[in-house]
């Protein structure tokens, strides 16, 4: 490979362009619609995870013995690992309903107030993205949490009085990217925290047999491997890349999925055998062949490869640097050596570094 064959050709990275990464941990319209068949409905079916699965059974069995209410559950992790899929598995294991809802849905104390009174005895509460509910909402999800029960302001200024309204006991499970995030008070309210790995290879192989099964596609070991190996550790994008080489297998291969397929189908996909897309190899493309690996700053990069700042350092640099590409230094980005080996590049001689330092963060 040299560096005319393959220079950052970054002229179609458009926003839109972005809403349609394959590689997204992040749900989209196909994904919500064909997630809800896909999901896994009990903890025996649930892939990996092996110690907050058993953890949680565990709570779930004393409870059940108990014939009380689960506590409050926390469950952190990166998107798309299937913190929505155990909530759904929490009720169902319990024999209670399911509300769903998410913090950003929340803005207001009476939002909440009026989702937690209409809550029947034992129903599970999945709150998404936790961390993003307003100030207020989040006071006042203490007290329910604690004593199931709110207190409703009614009125204004110095006329206004509270309110104490009795709620039924519920199972809150609260969901978060980012458990650093939740104020102390709030993350010890919870009884149980689960925090979610990413996937090993063999497990998302187990995802995308089951998943396969369910699709009635046909698909062997290797298939599913090769399919893995590029899902980012994550169920969602081994669902996603797994119904995109279905659709390959149908029009060229009569519906069979093997690893040839596997593999034709993704580079027609752009992602690459680490689970790399075009923006990915753009930006490691540009650290590699345009500033010698580095250290260079983001905005350099990032004008670089025709995106934005943000595009790059929250959309491409999270996989990169968790793949060991790409480390982010005080003095710039920086190019590992097995980033060199997986763009098939050979790193500069120490002479051609006097580049480095030219460029600041
Ligand atoms: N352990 C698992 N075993 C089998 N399938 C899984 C597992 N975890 C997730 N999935 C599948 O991955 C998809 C995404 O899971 P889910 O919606 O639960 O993720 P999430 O962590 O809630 O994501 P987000 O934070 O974006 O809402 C679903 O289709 C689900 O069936």
């Amino acid at each position: 490979m040299n560096w005319d064959e393959t220079g950052p050709d970054t002229g179609d990275l458009t926003d839109e362009r972005l809403d349609d990464r394959l590689v997204d941990a992040g749900a989209d319209g196909e994904d919500t619609a064909v997630e809800a068949a896909l999901r896994p409905k009990d903890l025996h079916e649930f892939v990996g995870q092996e110690k907050v699965r058993e953890q949680l059974d565990l709570v779930l069995k004393a409870a059940r013995a108990r014939g009380a209410t689960a506590d409050h559950v926390l469950l952190s992790g990166a998107p798309g690992l299937g913190k929505t899929t155990l909530s759904m598995i929490i009720a169902a294991e319990m024999g209670a309903p399911i509300r769903i809802t998410s913090g950003p849905a929340i803005q207001h104390a009476g939002d909440l107030a009026a989702i937690l009174s209409s809550l029947q005895e034992g129903e599970v509460l999945f709150l998404d993205e936790i961390h993003r509910m307003s100030r207020p909402a989040e006071e006042m999800l203490y007290m329910a949490m604690e004593d199931f029960r709110v207190d409703v302001i009614v009125g204004k200024g110095p006329g206004a009085t509270a309110i104490p309204l009795e709620l039924p006991p519920f199972t809150l499970v609260g969901a978060t990217t980012r458990a650093g995030l939740l104020p102390p008070p709030l993350r010890d309210r919870f009884g149980f925290t689960g925090h979610m790995e990413f996937y090993a290879p063999t497990e998302l192989e187990r995802v995308i047999h089951r998943s396969a099964g369910l699709l009635d596609v046909a698909i062997d070991t290797a298939g599913a491997a090769e399919i893995a190996g590029r899902s980012r550790g994550t169920p969602r994008i081994a669902n996603r890349l797994l119904r995109r080489v279905r659709d390959y297998a149908q029009v060229k291969a009569e519906g069979r999925i093997d690893r040839d397929i596997a593999a034709a189908a993704l580079r027609v996909y752009e992602v690459d055998a680490r689970g790399l897309d075009r923006l990915d190899r753009a930006v490691l493309g540009a650290l590699l062949k345009l500033f010698g690996g580095g250290p260079v700053g983001l905005s350099t990069l990032a004008v670089a490869v025709g995106e934005e700042r943000e595009t790059v350092e929250e959309v491409a640099e999270p996989f990169l640097v968790r793949e060991g590409l790409l480390a982010r230094t005080p003095r710039g980005r920086v190019a590992t050596p097995a980033a060199w080996a997986h763009l098939g590049l050979v790193p500069p001689q120490h002479g051609a570094k006097g580049q480095q330092g030219l460029f600041g963060a």
